[in-house]
């Protein structure tokens, strides 16, 4: 006689064998879903085995798991938890999360328009950083730099003021704590070597950043142009990278709430190859300062 599915007996008990099984399976690098499979060909409930699972794996939910739930589950750091960031004019979108670094990728930041409207502002002010007075007291126009920058004032005009609140609805601060936007021209080789965003401690240029604002505890780096070849953001601790994509912003924080620094989040923007770069930054500060 055929056996009929509904009939077939599952087991709802992990006896101790299988709570050993799993837990060498696990420990000797076996995946979870690979698990769960070989329980439900031993006819194991689908809901029973994984949860026998996921307390090996995490602990029971009574049991201090905390040191290793960081790691192994979600983890948004600072950031909301939802896939839609809500912020006073726009929605973005989430893309990707890591969990240490905490570092998210974030689609819709700014528009198309706002990204035009932002390098326009700023191209003045760019090519006058590169005009040079040379020795013989003739102004030159000369690319001295492969990067440079601008710097906006906090609220300075209407645009400015709408990408300050929205960076700080995205980043969970009061605008206050945020430096003034930095726009940041990388041209054909042009790169950004690896580094911290937050202030050395111990190193005697960090403390008057460090009397005013308090330390940097997060960044939102915000794409204004695909770039053809290179330029990518790393992060060579963890080898990520992420390509420029327009509109786009790759948020980071490495600051946690005792102060503690997190050296993962080291990073860098790698040699443009082909194409231009620009990137409008703006770092968040433990306290409200003037800016
Ligand atoms: O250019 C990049 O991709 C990185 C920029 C950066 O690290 C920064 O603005 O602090
Ligand atoms: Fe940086």
């Amino acid at each position: 006689m055929q056996e009929n599915p509904l009939q077939t007996r599952f087991h709802t008990k992990v006896t101790q064998d299988w709570q050993d099984w799993i837990r060498e399976a696990l420990a000797a690098g076996n995946a979870p879903a690979d698990l769960l499979l070989t329980m439900k060909e031993h006819q194991f409930d689908d809901g029973v085995a994984r949860e026998a699972i996921s307390t090996a794996l995490f602990g029971t939910a009574t049991a201090p798991a905390a040191a290793h739930a960081s790691a192994l589950t979600p983890f948004h750091g600072r950031l909301d938890e939802g896939h839609v960031l809500h912020t006073p004019d726009r929605d973005v979108r989430v893309l990707l999360r890591i969990a240490r670094p905490t570092i998210a990728v974030l689609d819709g930041v700014l528009s198309d328009e706002e990204c035009d409207a932002l390098k326009h502002m700023a191209l003045p002010r760019l090519e006058r950083s590169a005009v040079v007075g040379v020795a013989d007291g003739v102004n030159t126009v000369m690319d001295i730099r492969t990067s440079d920058g601008a710097y906006f004032q906090r609220a300075e005009s209407d645009l400015i003021r709408r990408i300050d609140a929205r960076t700080a609805a995205i980043m969970r601060l009061p605008e206050d704590h945020g430096e003034g936007l930095q726009v940041m021209r990388y041209g054909q080789g042009g790169e950004y070597l690896p580094h911290f965003d937050y202030f050395q401690p111990d190193e005697k240029g960090s403390q008057p950043h460090l009397a005013t604002g308090g330390q940097r505890i997060s960044t939102l780096i915000m794409y204004l142009h695909d770039v053809d070849a290179g330029g990518e953001t790393i992060f060579p601790r963890i080898d990520f990278s992420y390509v420029p994509r327009k509109g786009q912003a790759l948020y980071f924080e490495y600051t946690a709430a005792d102060g503690s620094l997190d050296p993962l989040s080291l990073h860098g923007g790698a040699p443009v190859m082909r194409g231009e770069k620009w990137i409008v930054t703006k770092w968040m500060r433990e306290r409200a300062f003037a800016g």
